[in-house]
């Protein structure tokens, strides 16, 4: 009986959140390294079916970084990475479109489908909500650096997203983009792409689950977890070398997203069963809250 009245004080305690965060928009990333464990990408899908049950409004942005480099060493091609973005070359870029509007995009759609939700892939073939244009990289001496198909978010397609959203449907999007002009496709980093649709959304939340407990002091050590990080200590961390690879595009994309008006955004470990959950529906706060 005592376990049986525990349950029931979880679920009061999430009573308050479930209140207060009802039909508001919270952006999800999915990060590849988090779903090269199909048992984590399946619980955190699971809470992400729960959040929309309860009537939050998630939108899933997915990378899949970790696939695209597996199917370029099955194809011959060394990945080439500048400041944690992939040059994309042709070659590359069809890999890309292959593994993440395809592969990837398909699993986690047919996964919420599975569990019990209902889940529309945004993939570029027929619906597109990411366009864009290429971008390049500063470099030492002022001179751009060239990432081949790579870019940036300039224009999302709120209102489809919106209506998905509204009708119970969890949208799943690749991070890639159209560039509208050319119609080139563009290979998108996914922290940024996840940055752009908060945004645009003007989401509640935005929520990054990833392979570590959240920005650590010394990358390889999880008990140097920084709870809360700013703005100054983000780019001392960058210039030290502290924070690195992949972990410098997701920060960066965050100070820029909460200096236009998202208000809290975390990086938590999408390993951890229920890290979303706990997050958002317990006090009990997990990962790094990136603040101003
Ligand atoms: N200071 C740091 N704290 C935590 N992780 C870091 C840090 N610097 C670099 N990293 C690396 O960043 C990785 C997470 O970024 P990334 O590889 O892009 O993952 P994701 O697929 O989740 O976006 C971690 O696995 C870790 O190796
Ligand atoms: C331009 C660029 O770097 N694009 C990324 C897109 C996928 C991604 O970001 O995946 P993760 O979230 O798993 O890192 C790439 O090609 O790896």
């Amino acid at each position: 009986m005592r376990d049986a009245i525990e349950k029931a004080d979880v679920l009061i305690e999430a009573l308050g959140w479930i209140r207060r965060f009802r039909n508001k928009v919270t952006v999800i990333k999915l990060g590849g390294s988090v779903m090269e464990n199909p048992d984590a990408l399946r619980h955190c899908l699971i809470d992400i079916v729960f959040m929309e049950t309860v009537g939050m409004r998630p939108v899933v942005i997915h990378g899949g970084g970790a696939a695209i480099s597996r199917a370029m060493a099955e194809a011959k091609i060394e990945p080439h990475f500048i400041q944690g973005r992939r040059y994309t070359d042709d070659a590359t870029l069809k890999i890309v479109e292959e593994v993440l509007a395809g592969q990837v995009c398909s699993n986690i759609t047919q996964e919420v489908e599975d569990i019990g939700g209902r889940a529309m892939s945004l993939n570029l073939n027929p619906q597109c909500v990411l366009f864009g244009e290429r971008m390049t990289l500063p470099g030492e001496n002022g001179e751009e650096i060239d990432l081949g198909h790579v870019g940036s978010v300039t224009e999302v397609d709120r209102a489809t997203i919106e209506n998905l959203c509204y009708a119970g449907q969890v949208p799943i999007i690749p991070s890639m983009c159209i560039d509208k002009e050319t119609g080139q496709k563009l290979n998108v980093n996914a922290d940024t792409a996840a940055n752009a649709v908060a945004e645009a959304l003007g989401a509640e939340k935005l929520v990054f689950l990833s392979d570590v407990n959240g920005v650590r002091t010394d990358k390889d050590d999880p008990d140097t977890l920084v709870h809360s990080l700013n703005r100054e200590k983000a780019e001392a961390m960058i210039k030290s070398g502290q924070i690195a690879t992949g972990m410098i595009p997701k920060v960066e994309a965050c100070l820029e997203t909460l200096a236009r008006g998202v208000s809290k955004i975390h990086i938590i470990d999408g390993r951890l069963r229920h890290s979303l959950l706990l997050e958002i529906y317990t006090n009990t706060g997990v990962g790094t809250e990136i603040v101003l």
